[in-house]
């Protein structure tokens, strides 16, 4: 495939190194600086830039009938814009807060976990996420699909940064060094506890699910997640 990365930072730089490692070529490498957008010679678009110009990167791509694989989290609240467009120009679209295969296993286990601790009314949930410094948005996009899968299986009706209240998902996140991400989900009750952890040991895993999402859209129409990707069980 012809690859065009917007976002050239590290995580453009990891997935340039394991898709040219998969055989495909970087036509193109975009960032706040380009002016000219080679659309043409692209067969797959790869964003992951910064919050502020996902959408714009995303819907150039589809008008410029480029198939694209966005992993840009911080922009979520116009998630519709873009799902909207992509259906209007007929493209393709695939959004993954987080495209590692573990991770993905893990928003699985979660949902699972919450349904089981609903059940009881025992116990208080928190998530905990941890990042490099460098990272410009809290929560991470992690996080909130990690708080959403809990919602999902919950009587909890939202989440919030650093506080919780009765029916809240409580989300930290924690800045530190060059942590690639950690994310703990802890049920607290009077007796004990129980908790499920992920940890990244690189960016490895980011990258390369995100080559393997690239690769899967070719040829196809609509709106996806990495869920379609994986064909992983659960409901
Ligand atoms: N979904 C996942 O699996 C996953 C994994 C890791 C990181 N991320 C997300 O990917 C994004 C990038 O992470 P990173 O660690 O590579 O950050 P980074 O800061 O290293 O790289 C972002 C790059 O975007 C470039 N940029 C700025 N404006 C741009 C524009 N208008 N068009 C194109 N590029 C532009 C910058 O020059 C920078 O090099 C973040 O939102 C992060 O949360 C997602
Ligand atoms: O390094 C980052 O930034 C990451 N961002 C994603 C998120 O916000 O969840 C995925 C994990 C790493």
């Amino acid at each position: 495939m012809k690859i065009g990365l917007f976002g050239y930072g590290k995580m453009g730089k990891m997935i340039e190194q394991i898709a040219q490692n998969r055989g495909h070529e970087i036509v193109a490498r975009i960032d706040e600086n380009s002016t000219e957008i080679p659309y043409g010679d692209m067969d797959v678009a790869i964003d992951f830039s910064v919050p502020e110009s996902a959408v714009s990167n995303i819907k150039g791509c589809l008008s410029g009938g480029v198939p694209v694989v966005s992993g840009t989290t911080g922009w979520l609240e116009k998630f519709g814009e873009v799902r909207d467009h992509c259906l209007k120009v007929q493209g393709a679209f695939l959004y993954a807060s987080n495209f590692s295969l573990g991770v993905n296993i893990f928003f699985e286990l979660n949902r699972m976990l919450a349904g089981m601790i609903q059940n009881s009314g025992e116990y208080k949930v928190r998530i905990d996420e941890t990042h490099h410094i460098h990272k410009l948005d809290a929560p991470s996009g992690t996080a909130i699909t990690l708080a959403e899968g809990i919602i999902s299986q919950t009587d909890y009706k939202q989440w919030e940064l650093n506080k919780g209240n009765v029916d809240t998902v409580p989300i930290h996140s924690h800045r530190e060094g060059e942590v690639p991400g950690t994310h703990v989900i802890t049920y607290s009750g009077s007796v004990d506890e129980i908790s499920i952890r992920h940890e990244a040991f690189s960016r490895e895993g980011f990258a390369l699910g995100a080559v393997v999402a690239a690769e899967w859209i070719l040829g196809k129409q609509g709106v996806f997640n990495m869920k379609d990707v994986l064909n992983l069980g659960g409901k």
